[in-house]
């Protein structure tokens, strides 16, 4: 099957490993459903074309894996549903149907609003699972899994979601690795595709530097950042009230000709700002920045270095900002705790990212001494990465050494922090036993050369 050599031919490791979870997802529903009782949802968008794909493979290897007497079989086996609308772009209806005949789709074509023409298809198919290309990050992925019975108040079946950990880039490196047929409107800056009412090309594609009137767009895989899929999609905004555009300092900036202003709030973590010792520098230059780019700052506080105290905060905020920024406590240090506050806020697990393991064994490849997987910990369910090559994760070295010397140490507070970006790191100690300073002090110097520290008081 030419999908499966495309993927394991590659050297996209990341893809390789998003490709095996979702034929496993896929070979689990043909396990427990009959080739009868499940359907493909297809709309001609990019998702859905990915999962068409995938649902090729899928079934092509597990008839492999029963040894299939005619070596390959033929034909796509699964029932297609296509729910074709009037506001749909033509291009999506010509690709749908020009798929359908290209790989020989039963598909149907339903002209009812969703819920009447899956009750009728659950009612006179016996259909128990639908395929589906929902993504997290997707509006209505919220709250799903890859496989969810179907929501309350809609016809029951089980919604399988065999991409739904899938990334925007991941979706393209599929695509472009496969080799395969998508929408035109993709070369064209679309990035996500509604209906014609709701959808134009995504500004952040836009060639030259003109942000009004007609323009040119690059393709839809060209956008580095996938978190902005859907800035071409205008439901709450009409076209003529917002623009987005990159400034030269590398920040989006939104232009609103009405009220509607970004609220945004800065959470700073340091118990050295708290402390006194070191200032912070940070908030105020955001907030210069946000205001300068019409953002409204609403609020800009410091909290503690602690998982609760940051989830708190982060919980607070995020209800009343349409963005939250954080900053401080992202390194691999042990006081290093935002990531694990906001993963708490949202109430997810730490996990571990492979693409962003992928960065730090780029980063730090063998020098890194600890366990690269748990050093690669996120809260689960972020599914783009920003990567800033003048932004490496510093400090890698010292973290393993620094986090046994808590252990060794847990009646001494141990806190870590750098006054700026590229200054020294500073180790601070309080205990109300003096001695107890001393014995970590001398047990932190065994632990580096004694030209690692610059000053010891
Ligand atoms: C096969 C299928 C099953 C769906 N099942 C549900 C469901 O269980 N619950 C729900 O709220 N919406 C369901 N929807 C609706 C979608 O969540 C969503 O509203 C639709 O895909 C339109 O997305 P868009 O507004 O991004 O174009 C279903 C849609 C399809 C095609
Ligand atoms: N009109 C439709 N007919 C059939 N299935 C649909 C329809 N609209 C949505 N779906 C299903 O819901 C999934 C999610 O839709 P969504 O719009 O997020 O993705 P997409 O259309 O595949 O890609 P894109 O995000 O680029 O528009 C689709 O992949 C498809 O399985
Ligand atoms: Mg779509």
């Amino acid at each position: 099957m030419e999908i499966d050599k495309a993927v394991r031919e590659c050297d996209d490791r990341r893809l390789k490993t998003k490709y095996a979870n979702a034929i496993y997802v896929i070979q689990r529903a043909l396990a427990l459903y009959s080739i009868e009782e499940v359907a493909f949802s297809f709309n001609g968008g990019k998702d859905s074309t990915v999962l068409l794909h995938l649902l090729r493979a899928g079934h092509d290897l597990s008839e492999a894996n029963k040894k299939c007497p005619n070596g390959n079989p033929q034909g796509f086996p699964f029932r297609t549903i296509y729910f074709e609308s009037s506001s749909a772009f033509p291009e999506i209806n010509s690709f749908t149907h020009g798929i359908a005949t290209m790989y020989s789709l039963q598909m149907e074509v339903i002209h009812t609003d969703f819920k009447s023409g899956l009750e009728a298809l659950i009612q006179s198919k016996s259909i128990r699972a639908i395929f589906l290309g929902v993504r997290i990050g997707d509006p209505t992925a919220v709250g799903q899994e890859q496989f969810s019975p179907s929501s309350p108040g809609w016809p029951p079946f089980m919604r399988v979601n065999p991409i739904l950990d899938w990334s925007y880039r991941d979706v393209w490196a599929f695509l472009l690795i496969c080799k395969v047929p998508y929408c035109c409107l993709y070369d064209k800056g679309y990035t996500s595709i509604g209906s014609i009412h709701d959808t134009v090309p995504n500004a952040l594609l836009r060639t030259g530097d003109s942000v009004s009137g007609e323009g040119k767009f690059r393709p839809a895989y060209m956008l580095s950042d996938g978190r902005l899929e859907r800035a071409g999609r205008v439901k709450k905004f009409s076209p003529s009230t917002l623009s987005v555009s990159s400034s030269s300092d590398g920040m989006y900036k939104l232009d609103f000709n009405n009220s509607s202003v970004l609220t945004t709030s800065i959470i700073a973590v340091g118990d050295e700002i708290l402390s006194g010792i070191v200032e912070d520098h940070l908030g105020p230059l955001l907030c210069r920045k946000l205001h300068s780019i019409g953002w409204l700052v609403s609020k800009s506080v410091t909290v503690r270095n602690n998982i609760d105290s940051v989830a708190e905060e982060v919980e607070r905020m995020r209800s009343t900002n349409d963005i939250v920024l954080i900053c401080g406590g992202v390194g691999p240090l042990h006081s290093d705790v935002t990531l694990a506050g906001i993963a708490k806020s949202f109430g997810v697990r730490l996990a571990p990212d492979e693409e962003f393991e992928e960065y730090l064994w780029q980063l730090i490849g063998n020098q890194c001494k600890g366990d690269r997987n748990e050093m690669a910990l996120l809260p689960e369910g972020i599914t783009e990465l920003l990567h800033h090559d003048k932004l490496p994760v510093p400090l890698i070295e010292a973290a393993e050494p620094l986090s046994n010397l808590c252990l060794e140490f847990p009646d001494v507070c141990i806190g870590c922090y750098r006054k700026s970006r590229h200054g020294p790191l500073v180790i601070s100690f309080e205990s109300k036993d003096k001695a107890r300073i001393d014995s970590a002090v001398v047990a932190l110097r065994k632990k580096f050369h004694s030209e690692a520290f610059s000053e010891i008081n």
